[in-house]
C-alpha cells in the first residue's frame, strides 16, 4: 500500500503538435494540501483533465492511490473527488436532490446517503439550505455544495480546480479555511489549482507550473528557500515572470 495518494510520473500531453504537458513529475501524499501554482495556460486543467481521465495520456503514469488511471481506472476513479472550474450542480433541483443524484452515481444506498450528505452540509454550514433550489444559492454556497458532493464517497484525493475563482474575498476565505481543515481532520490529500497566491498557507507544498513544466515543487519553505523568495508572490514571479495574481497572456 502506498501513501501517495496522487502519483505523477513522466506525464506528457500535446493538443496536435502544442505541447500542453512536458515530462511531469510529483506526488501527493494523503494529508497534504498541494497548491497548484501557474499562470493561464500553464498546463492546470490539461493535467486535472488526464488524472480525471477526460483525456488519455500517450506517455506518462498517474496513479491515484496506488492504481493506474488506465488500467484500474474503477479502483482508481473511485479514490478521486472532483470540484470542477464550472459549476456543474443541476440550477433546478435541491441541494440534496442534487447530492442524492452524486451518491446514487456511486452506487450509495439511500439511508447511507442521507447520512453523509447530513454530515458534510452541517461541517459547511449548509444543512439548513439544504431544501433550498441551488439557482437560490449565492456562488460561495454553491462552492461549499460542489465540496461538500465531491466528499460524499470518501475519497482520498479531492481535486479543486480554481474553486474560488469569481467569489467575493470571505467566501473565498471560508473555503480556504475549510479545506485546510478538511486536510488535518480526515487526512485528505488535497490538489488544489490556482492563480491566486494568498490561497497558499503556511504549512501547504507548492508547485509551480508553466508552460507545461513543473518550475518548483516542495515544502512552501523549500520553494522559497530554492528561489531565494521572500514569499509565494516572488516565487510565482520569478519562475513565470507574472506578477502575482496575474492571470498571464492568454494562449
Ligand atoms: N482543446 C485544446 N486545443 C488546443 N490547445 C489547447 C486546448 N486546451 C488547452 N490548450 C493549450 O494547452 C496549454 C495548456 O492549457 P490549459 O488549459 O491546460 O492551461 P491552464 O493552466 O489550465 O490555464 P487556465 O488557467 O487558463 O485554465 C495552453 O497553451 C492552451 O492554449
Amino acid at each position: 500500500m502506498t501513501d501517495f495518494a496522487l502519483e505523477v510520473q513522466g506525464l506528457s500531453f500535446a493538443y496536435g503538435s502544442k505541447k500542453a504537458l512536458d515530462n511531469v513529475n510529483f506526488t501527493v501524499s494523503t494529508g497534504e494540501c498541494t497548491i497548484l501554482l501557474g499562470p493561464n495556460g500553464a498546463g492546470k486543467s490539461t493535467l486535472f483533465s488526464l488524472i480525471t481521465r477526460l483525456y488519455d495520456a500517450r506517455e506518462g503514469r498517474i496513479a491515484l492511490c496506488g492504481y493506474d488511471v488506465k488500467k484500474q481506472s474503477l479502483q482508481a476513479l473511485a479514490k478521486l473527488g472532483v470540484v470542477f472550474q464550472q459549476t456543474t450542480l443541476d440550477p433546478d433541483l435541491s441541494v440534496t436532490q442534487n447530492l442524492r443524484y452524486h451518491a446514487a452515481l456511486h452506487g450509495i444506498g439511500r439511508k447511507a446517503a442521507d447520512a453523509r450528505i447530513q454530515e458534510e452540509l452541517e461541517r459547511l454550514n449548509m444543512f439548513d439550505r439544504r431544501g433550498e433550489k441551488v439557482r437560490q444559492l449565492n456562488g460561495g454556497h454553491k462552492r461549499r455544495v460542489e465540496i461538500a458532493r465531491a466528499l460524499l464517497h470518501h475519497p482520498s484525493l479531492l481535486l479543486l480546480d480554481e474553486p474560488t475563482v469569481g467569489l467575493d474575498l470571505p467566501s473565498r476565505q471560508a473555503i480556504v479555511a475549510h479545506v485546510h481543515e478538511l486536510v488535518k481532520q480526515e487526512q485528505l490529500a488535497v490538489l488544489w489549482a490556482t492563480h491566486l497566491i494568498d490561497e497558499i498557507a503556511a504549512d501547504d507544498s507548492l508547485i509551480v507550473l508553466h508552460q507545461g513544466q513543473i518550475k518548483a515543487k516542495g515544502k512552501l519553505a523549500e520553494v522559497l528557500q530554492a528561489t531565494n523568495s521572500a514569499d509565494p508572490g516572488e516565487v510565482f514571479h520569478k519562475l513565470t515572470q507574472n506578477p502575482p495574481g496575474h492571470k498571464g497572456p492568454k494562449a
